[in-house]
């Protein structure tokens, strides 16, 4: 990954709830800062998940995303933009990292292209770089929820498909972070590369799927269009990121 080259890290929600292991990627996320801008965008789903209970609503996911109707979009959004964003920003500036919290709508940063049979669903698409570069130009640390808006209403999208599109927008590197070590075989081992062609395959025979087979999307679709592998990997051993970084062979890397 070249030096000054943007990273954009996606933190999936089940991180948020493990004090001690993102304490530890935040340590390693400020060493990252130090060489290139870092831009973090978190998941949630999990949370999202739990606060839909306790509101009484019964939710579901097709293909790896959650069916939204509008009626529950202020408890989604409470959770995502409201609760695990604050709470993330409360601990990367705890880390140094002089945070922002925003949404994917913020200055216009994606656009928005509604899935209208999963309800408030829609797939971000890269918009005006002007107010995340400015920032970090000015070193701070951006840190957006997958919450979009379009016409007035909020949108639920992603995060895996949220964080491709900002990394399309800014031109960065991409690493997905979730809670497996990568992208597995049936076997359970982990596979170091994966290109367009194998994933189809492994699609097809079912060993990739749900909330990974989103994730394989987001990724592909962000290598094709930067013509740069994306890597996804497990937080449970922040001491890797460092080593990934370098180019070791840590996680899946997914080629176009
Ligand atoms: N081939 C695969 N390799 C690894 N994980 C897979 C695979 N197929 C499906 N999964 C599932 O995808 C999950 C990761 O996706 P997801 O739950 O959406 O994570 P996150 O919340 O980090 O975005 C894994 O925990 C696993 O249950
Ligand atoms: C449309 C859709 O599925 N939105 C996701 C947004 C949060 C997310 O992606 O969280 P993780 O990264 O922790 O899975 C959801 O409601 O769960």
């Amino acid at each position: 990954m070249t030096e000054a080259t943007p990273l954009v890290v996606k933190l999936g929600g089940r991180l948020l709830q493990e004090p001690k292991a993102i304490a530890e990627l935040l340590a390693v996320c400020q060493q990252i800062k130090a060489n290139r801008p870092l831009l973090l965008v978190h998941g949630g789903g999990a949370q999202v998940e739990s606060w839909l209970h306790t509101f009484g609503f019964v939710t579901e996911k097709v293909d790896g995303q959650r069916v939204s109707p509008p009626e529950q979009m202020p408890v989604i959004a409470g959770a995502l933009a409201g609760a695990v964003n604050a709470e993330l920003v409360a601990l990367a500036d705890q880390a140094g990292l002089a945070p922002v919290g925003l949404t994917l709508g913020a200055g216009g940063s994606c656009r928005f292209e509604c899935t209208p049979a999963l309800g408030a669903v829609a797939k971000a698409l890269p918009g005006q770089p002007a107010l995340l570069q400015s920032l970090l130009q000015q070193h701070f640390t951006p840190v957006l929820s997958s919450i979009g808006h379009y016409d007035g209403a909020l949108l639920n999208v992603n995060a895996d498909l949220a964080a491709a599109a900002l990394c399309q927008l800014l031109q960065g590197d991409l690493l997905l972070l979730t809670d497996v070590p990568g992208i597995l075989q049936d076997d359970g081992r982990v596979m170091t590369k994966l290109s367009a062609a194998e994933a189809k395959v492994l699609v097809a025979e079912g060993v990739i799927k749900g909330g990974m087979k989103v994730k394989l999307d987001a990724a592909l679709d962000t290598a094709q269009a930067l013509q740069r592998p994306i890597v996804v990997a497990g937080w449970q051993q922040p001491e890797l990121l460092l080593p990934l970084l370098a180019g070791q062979a840590v996680g899946t890397r997914i080629y176009p």
